[in-house]
């Protein structure tokens, strides 16, 4: 079973029989807590034009993202985990537009399964990927990306859900979580000079939660959407 991990936000990778997208630092994790709360589907947009242009169309949607880590002036949510958390989004639908994660996926769309997650849901996924495969009649062609091109936190998260998908020399998730607040996509986190940035939603993405679904990206409409899939 061939796994491949690759770092980045903008490669054009050969389709592939299953992408996981990761993004832990903090779409993903956003995502997951999104649907916890009752979130319907989560559209998936490049810009921020074409956010506020399905918004036109849809004043029910509900936009959520970043540039540069902060908030978009005129979207209702940022890109905050704990935010989201607290947020009235039962039954919503939201708009997500984000520097890594949302873009890799964008990115990736010639999967023909195609995944995403946080390390919230990261063992979720990764073991219900792994009854896929192993069920699966032929090879089946995996990649995992590590959405920021330089982060070790989405990295960590990608060794740790392909030690699980080979079923050997799994990482403990203890490391994982050490490696995540020690990337540099953290730091800002615990920065004072940067208050815009919540210390809690570094809670949030390294809390491992028991999951009922996983998050997948349906790619048969004009927005790619990620739809809860029960498993
Ligand atoms: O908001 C985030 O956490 C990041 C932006 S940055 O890399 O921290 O500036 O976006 P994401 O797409 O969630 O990695
Ligand atoms: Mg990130």
């Amino acid at each position: 079973m061939p796994i491949k991990i690759y770092q980045g936000n903008d490669m054009l990778l050969r389709e592939s029989d299953i992408t996981v997208v990761i993004d832990v630092i903090r779409a993903f994790t956003v995502a997951h807590y999104a649907f916890l709360k009752g979130v319907e589907k989560i559209l998936l947009v490049a810009t921020v034009d074409e956010a506020f242009h399905l918004k036109n169309q849809n004043p029910n949607l509900v936009l959520a993202g970043e540039i540069k880590g902060l908030p978009i002036s005129g979207f209702e949510l940022d890109n905050s985990p704990a935010h989201i958390c607290h947020a009235k989004v039962e039954g919503k639908t939201l708009v997500q537009k984000t520097t890594n994660g949302v873009k890799a996926t964008l990115n990736s769309l010639q999967a023909k399964d195609l995944y995403v997650t946080g390390f919230s849901n990261a063992r979720t996924t990764a073991t219900y990927l792994k009854k896929q495969i192993d069920q699966a009649e032929r090879e089946c062609h995996v990649h995992i990306v590590a959405s920021h091109p330089t982060g070790d936190d989405d990295l960590a998260c990608a060794e740790y859900m392909k030690g699980i998908l080979e079923g050997n020399d799994v990482m403990d998730e203890k490391e994982v979580v050490e490696r995540i607040i020690n990337s540099h996509v953290a730091e800002k986190f615990f920065d004072a000079s940067q208050p815009e940035f919540n210390a809690d939603d570094l809670k949030y993405c390294v809390k491992e939660l028991k999951g009922e679904f996983v998050m997948k990206v349906n790619k048969t409409g004009k927005i790619p959407t990620i739809e809860r899939f029960f498993i």
